[in-house]
């Protein structure tokens, strides 16, 4: 695992942008997982300043994405559908045939969630992982629990979660409980991840994730499995893992 902790939030988006972008320079068909949520905001608009001096296209590039919410309609502000328009898909020359997203309004939870996993199936292999981390060490929407799930399922999301993601909604009940979520099974079968956090609030389980106990209670925490790991941090989520 390498893990790399920056001074600057500049920095870091343009290291996180410059692995995302070098990749499809030399690959330019590759698969890329994409991820949601405050954390690559910044890193989203680095691609986009790259890609806006001619330096990279995604015109073959297929993405997937890790997650959505169930019951919020596609173009709800803060689905995940209109958060990747928003901060990548209407600005890059992205295929929209190519980018997946779960459907988290399918009539039939359980068939979309198949549906999906055929599609990733079908390509394959994710080349990167883009993850963020939740405070309770979740990625995707793969929650802390006994046991974790290999393929895309739903999952009921923790209050703490619904909590967290409360600041994207005008109130708590409006978030939604449910989600469509890649499982922790597929998102350790990509070649590489690169996990990015950011904030002193996340100090603890970024420690928690990297350095303890491989635990289904600890999602993230299985990330140390994976032999090719890059973690981007900045110092205040660094701050205990390099103390
Ligand atoms: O980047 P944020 O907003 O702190 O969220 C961390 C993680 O939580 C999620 O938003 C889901 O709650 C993930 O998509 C994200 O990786």
């Amino acid at each position: 695992m390498n893990i790399l902790t920056f001074r600057s939030n500049e920095e870091l988006n343009e290291a996180g942008a410059g692995i995302i972008t070098g990749l499809v320079q030399t690959n330019p068909r590759a698969v890329l997982g994409l991820a949601t949520g405050g954390t690559p905001v910044g890193i989203y608009e680095e691609i986009v300043k790259t890609y806006r001096k001619g330096m990279v296209s995604f015109k073959s590039v297929t993405t997937f994405n890790l997650d959505e919410y169930v019951g919020i309609p596609e173009d709800h502000p803060e689905s995940y559908h209109a958060y990747m328009n928003k901060h990548l898909f209407d600005h890059v020359d992205v295929s929209r045939e190519r980018t997946h997203i779960p459907n988290g309004n399918a009539p039939e939870l359980e068939q979309e969630c198949a549906r999906y996993n055929q599609l990733l199936d079908d390509a394959k292999q994710i080349d990167l992982q883009l993850l963020g981390l939740g405070h309770n060490g979740h990625i995707g929407f793969n929650e802390p629990d006994h046991a974790l799930v290999s393929g895309t399922h739903i999952v009921e999301l923790k209050d703490e979660t619904r909590q967290a993601n409360a600041r994207f909604f005008n109130s708590i009940d409006e978030v939604p409980t449910h989600a469509l979520t890649m499982g922790v099974g597929t998102i350790l079968k990509a070649k590489m991840i690169l996990l990015v956090v950011r904030g002193a609030d996340k100090a603890e389980i970024v420690h928690r994730a990297l350095k303890g106990p491989i635990t289904t209670e600890c999602p993230a925490s299985l990330l140390q499995t994976h032999p090719h790991v890059v973690v981007l941090l900045d110092t205040e989520s660094g701050r205990l893992i390099n103390a």
